[in-house]
C-alpha cells in the first residue's frame, strides 16, 4: 500500500536548483534510503517531505494528506541532522515537552521506548550533558513519542560508534515489525542501505537510479575475483576474455557476472591457482558506477 507520494518535487535557492522534479513512491512498512553525496539534495527533499519548507513546485501526499495539514504532522516523526532538543532540560523534560504537542500520547509506549533505547537511566540528566550516542538515542525517542506511521532519519548514524548504531537499528527494526513503522533515511554509510527495501540514488538534485538493493547490485556492481596463478596463459584459455580487468605475470583480476560462474571457473582452473580473493559487489561500486566518482 502506497503511503507517501511525491510528484515532480522541485526546490530552488535563488538560481540554484537543489531538487529537480523528483518522484517518490513509498510503501507502508518499507525502509527506504536516500543515498547521495554531500550537496545532492537529500536534506532539502526531507525538509519538503516533513513540511518544514514548501516546494517551489510539485506535490506531496501522505495517505491523501498534504504537509500543511495538521494531521500530516501527527503522522510523522523527524530526526534532524542537528538536534533540536533543549540542552538545559533533562531527557525526560524534553520528551514530555514534545509529548504535550499531541492530544493523545501513550505514556506506556514512551516508557517502553526509553527502556528499549536504554535511556531510562539518564532520564533526569540534562540533554546538554549527554554523549553523542546518548543524544542520538534521545533524539530518536523524541521523534517517536507520537507513534508516527512514518519516521524520517536524516543521517542518523553520523558520528556514532558501531554499538550505538546496532542498538538503534535493533529497536527500529522491532518497531517496523510491531508497529509497521515506515522509515525514510538519508545516509553516507553505504552499508546502511543494504538493509533498505528500496534505494533512491540522488545526485545534483535528481534521482539517478531507484530500485531494490538486489536489483541495483545486479545492474551496477560486479563481483571481483583476484587470483594468483602459475601460468597466466593457461588460465586465460579457461575464461571469457570479457571478464578480464587486469593481468600481470602471475595475477589476474576478473569481473564476474555472478558467484556461480566464479565457482565453476575456479573448479576448472583449480590446478593453476595458488591464491585467491573474492569480493562481492557492494553499494560503493553502485555509487561509483552511477556517478562516476567517489562519494564526496
Ligand atoms: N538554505 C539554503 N540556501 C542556499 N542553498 C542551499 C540551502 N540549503 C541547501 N542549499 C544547497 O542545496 C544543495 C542541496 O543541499 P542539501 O543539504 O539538500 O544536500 P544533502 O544531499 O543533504 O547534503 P549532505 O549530505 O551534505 O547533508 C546544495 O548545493 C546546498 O548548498
Amino acid at each position: 500500500m502506497e503511503l507517501l507520494t511525491a510528484t515532480n518535487l522541485t526546490q530552488r535557492y535563488g538560481s540554484k536548483i537543489a531538487v529537480n522534479h523528483i518522484n517518490l513512491s513509498i510503501h507502508a512498512g518499507q525502509l527506504v534510503a536516500f543515498l547521495g553525496p554531500n550537496g545532492a539534495g537529500k536534506s532539502t527533499t526531507i525538509k519538503m517531505l516533513t513540511g518544514i519548507t514548501q516546494p517551489k513546485s510539485g506535490s506531496i501526499s501522505l495517505s491523501g494528506l498534504h504537509p500543511t495539514d495538521a494531521k500530516y504532522r501527527h503522522q510523522i516523526g523527524v530526526v534532524f541532522q542537528d538536534s533540536v532538543l533543549d540542552s538545559e532540560l533533562t531527557v525526560r523534560q524534553n520528551l514530555m515537552w514534545r509529548a504535550k504537542m499531541y492530544k493523545h500520547v501513550d505514556q506506556q509506549f514512551i516508557a517502553s521506548l526509553m527502556q528499549a533505547f536504554d535511556i531510562a537511566a539518564i532520564a533526569n540528566q540534562k540533554y546538554g550533558s549527554l554523549s553523542g550516542g546518548q543524544r542520538r538515542r534521545v533524539d530518536i525517542t523524541r521523534a517517536l513519542v507520537n507513534k508516527p506511521n512514518l519516521l524520517f532519519l536524516d543521517e542518523p548514524s553520523t558520528g556514532l560508534d558501531i554499538q550505538t548504531r546496532n542498538k538503534i537499528w535493533e529497536v527500529l527494526n522491532q518497531l517496523r515489525k510491531e508497529q509497521h513503522l515506515t522509515i525514510i533515511l538519508t545516509t553516507h554509510y553505504l552499508e546502511e542501505t543494504n538493509f533498505a527495501d528500496y534505494v533512491y540514488v540522488i545526485d545534483h538534485g535528481e534521482i539517478i537510479a531507484s530500485d531494490t538493493v538486489t536489483n541495483l547490485k545486479r545492474e551496477y556492481a560486479s563481483d571481483l575475483l583476484t587470483i594468483d596463478v602459475t601460468d597466466v596463459d593457461a588460465v586465460k584459455q579457461l575464461l571469457d576474455a570479457n571478464w578480464i580487468v587486469s593481468v600481470d605475470a602471475k595475477q589476474l583480476q576478473l569481473k564476474l557476472p555472478d558467484v556461480n560462474t566464479a565457482i565453476e571457473f575456479l573448479a576448472k582452473a583449480r590446478p593453476l591457482i595458488t591464491a585467491m580473493e573474492y569480493k562481492r559487489g557492494d553499494m560503493n561500486d553502485i555509487f561509483v558506477a552511477l556517478t562516476g566518482k567517489k562519494i564526496r
